[in-house]
């Protein structure tokens, strides 16, 4: 689903935050990727969405080289690719509904499929009946829920977060964490970022880890946690 190639990005400022990154993730597949911070994984994510393009190297996904993918491809590019934040990025002015709808608006989906589309994401993450509130009343485990619904909402194949868990307590960080697996029991390939190493072993997924821009690929350590 996902092929990282030999990957380098250097940014224009002439920092090198990936060196020659490999990595392949089987579809419907779920992994981690840690690192220290600045060690490169939000570059990483970036280069799957297509928000960057590598300076050296392939990133392929599901079969797009996205280095020669043509601009006016990118949108339906990002639609295969769901996305979660850490601060969840919601619009505090729209209702639950409208911020889980916003993926279909912008896809111009009709009506009637976003209402049955939107009530079935909210229900996979057990918010269904909160639709009509504000995001302001929920607490940040429901909140990081409704960044979730939304970036499932088109069914995508491909998952990928960044720190979603950063703003939350053990309890509901596993929460959240559960919830991502059970998208991956249905077919979805996964893959988050995250700094939470205690909640990584305990999840017993496949782990990536970025150190200065090269990837060690395995579940154990390399070297002790004094890298991650
Ligand atoms: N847009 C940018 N322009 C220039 N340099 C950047 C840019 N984005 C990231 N970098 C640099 O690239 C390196 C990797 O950054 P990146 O954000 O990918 O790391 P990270 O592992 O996600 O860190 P963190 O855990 O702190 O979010 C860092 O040295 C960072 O300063």
């Amino acid at each position: 689903m996902v092929r990282f190639d030999r990957v380098s990005k250097r940014y224009p400022s002439g920092n090198e935050a990936l060196s020659g990154v490999s990595f392949e993730l089987a579809r419907g597949e779920m992994a981690f990727l840690t690192g220290h911070s600045g060690a490169g994984k939000s570059t990483l994510l970036k280069l799957m969405m297509r928000m960057e393009v590598p300076t050296r190297g392939e990133v392929i996904v599901d079969g797009s080289n996205l280095s020669r993918l043509r601009e006016g491809l990118v949108p339906y590019h990002r639609r295969k690719v769901g996305v979660v934040f850490q601060n969840h990025q919601l619009l505090f002015d729209r209702s639950v509904f409208e911020n889980v709808a916003l993926p279909l608006l912008i896809a111009g989906t009709s009506l009637k499929e976003t209402g049955r589309r939107v009530r079935a994401a909210l229900d996979k993450v057990g918010l269904l009946g909160k639709e009509k509130l504000n995001p302001i009343q929920l607490s940040g485990g429901e909140q990081q829920r409704i960044g979730i619904a939304r970036a499932v909402v088109n069914k995508p194949a491909l998952l990928i977060a960044d720190e979603p868990t950063g703003n939350l307590d053990p309890e509901l960080s596993a929460e959240i964490m559960n919830l991502f697996s059970q998208f991956q029991q249905v077919g979805v390939t996964v893959l988050i970022a995250t700094h939470d190493i205690a909640l990584v072993e305990r999840m017993n997924k496949r782990r990536l880890i970025l150190q200065d821009g090269q990837m060690i690929e395995g579940h154990q350590f390399n070297s002790g946690a004094s890298h991650v």
